[in-house]
């Protein structure tokens, strides 16, 4: 694929155009602080990763118009441009300076030529790199997608809506095994529904569809060009189609790869063996499946992360206690002996039948129990007791649930 290196340009004999408001006053500043980046990511002097700074209305590469925000992560912010060339709505991926995105076009390259079928995995269109201040950032174009698997779309989708997301989930994710790649970060923000095809608006429906862009020019550091925070768009339900993708494959490695890129997924989606020095595999990506499986069933995580000591100790509460050989090997601080307490079991009013009860007393017994089945499956603590991607497709029970809501 062809790399071109450009700096960036503004769009020619546009200066009426309307690209959004800047924050008027005090509240909105603080508002806007909640939902963007911090400032500090775009200063050298503060990290040595730093953004690239973008303000909406600017043509990235010739050719990519900027014309709203979608988020950012811990190593790239994410836009929506307007694709001058091919006249359609983009995403794109702007990676801190160094070596971000390396490894992950390496990935979707490898995805691009092994996966046999890529149709529900986010793959990129196209890239190329930004000259920074004294260093590059990767960009990544990406088709535009929709939300991600955030609380708020959940509440407003039917279960049917849920049910098909985790089947199409779970058969990306078999795609993605069968070609020997292990995903390793599978969380709610890399799952996204798809969006309906926004380039035939005008700029203003396309605002007042997704919103307007509210910003304030990146404050307190004395940048080298302008750049902005942007609060990022919402996709309303009208835009949301009914597909699901699987996206973000920057710590995805091929199983057997000698180096491993760091990482892992937030905690409540990492499997137990991971966080004891076990090496990344497919049953770890099927764990955090199982945890978003049960985020689109219950509507809510299945282990609560507020007792002392955090998810692990939600976890042995809902499923009993760790193996015993796993002590001393937990990766993070503050981690207990009662985890590896053989002499205790789940707690019978927290374990996984009761939590499917408390959050689905709609469901009569039977599906209770079909669901029952498909988590314990799952959530078991040995990796290779886990049901695989392709087991649990086959699953009889997940069946019954699929056949239940019409998938
Ligand atoms: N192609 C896309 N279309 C629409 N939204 C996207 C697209 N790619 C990413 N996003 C959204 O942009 C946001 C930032 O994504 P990004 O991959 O930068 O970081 P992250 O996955 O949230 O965090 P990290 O990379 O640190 O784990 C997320 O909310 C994600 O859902």
């Amino acid at each position: 694929m062809a790399i071109v290196t450009v700096a960036p340009q503004s769009p020619k004999g546009d200066d009426t155009a309307d690209f959004g408001d800047f924050v008027s006053n005090e509240d909105e500043e603080l508002d806007l602080e909640e939902v963007v980046e911090p400032w500090v990511k775009y200063d050298a002097k503060e990290t040595s990763h730093v953004f690239y700074p973008i303000r909406v209305g600017e043509v990235l590469n010739e050719r990519y118009l900027i014309e709203h925000k979608v988020g950012s992560g811990g190593f790239s912010t994410v836009w929506m441009a307007h694709d001058l060339q091919e006249k359609r709505d983009v995403a794109l991926k702007v990676m801190s300076s160094g070596d971000y995105g390396e490894h992950e076009v390496r990935m979707q390259d490898e995805i691009i030529q092994t996966v046999q079928d890529t149709s529900h995995l986010v793959t990129y269109l196209a890239t190329f790199f930004l000259p920074g201040n004294g260093s590059r950032h990767r960009v990544l174009v990406f088709p535009l997608m929709g939300p991600c698997l955030c609380s708020a779309t959940l509440r407003k989708v039917t279960m049917a809506t849920r049910m098909s997301a985790a089947q199409q989930l779970l058969r990306a994710l078999e795609n993605l095994h069968n070609a020997g790649i292990v995903h390793r970060d599978l969380n709610e923000r890399n799952c996204m529904w798809g969006m309906v095809p926004t380039h035939k608006l005008s700029r203003s429906a396309k605002y007042k569809t997704l919103g307007r862009p509210l910003k304030q020019t990146i404050p307190f550091v004395d940048l080298w060009k302008v750049g902005e925070l942007v609060r990022p768009i919402e996709v309303p339900e009208s835009l949301r189609t009914e597909e699901f993708y699987l996206g973000d494959f920057g710590i995805a490695m091929k199983l057997g790869d000698s180096t491993v890129q760091r990482g892992y997924p937030p905690m409540e989606f990492c499997s137990p063996d991971r966080l004891h020095r076990k090496y990344p595999s497919f049953a770890c990506d099927m764990w955090s499946y199982m945890v978003i499986f049960s985020r689109l069933y219950l509507g809510f995580p299945p282990f609560p992360t507020y007792l002392k000591g955090g998810i692990i100790s939600g976890i042995v509460r809902s499923l009993g206690p760790l193996p015993e050989d796993w002590k001393g090997l937990y990766t993070h601080p503050g981690g207990l002996d009662s985890w590896y307490d053989q002499n205790e079991g789940p707690d019978p009013n927290n374990d996984l039948t009761s939590t499917i009860a408390y959050f689905r007393p709609d469901a009569d017994p039977v599906e209770r129990e079909h669901v029952h089945s498909i988590m314990s499956r799952v959530f078991t603590y040995c990796p290779e007791k886990r049901l695989t991607a392709t087991q649990l497709l086959q699953d009889s029970s997940f069946r019954a649930i699929m056949e239940r809501y019409g998938c």
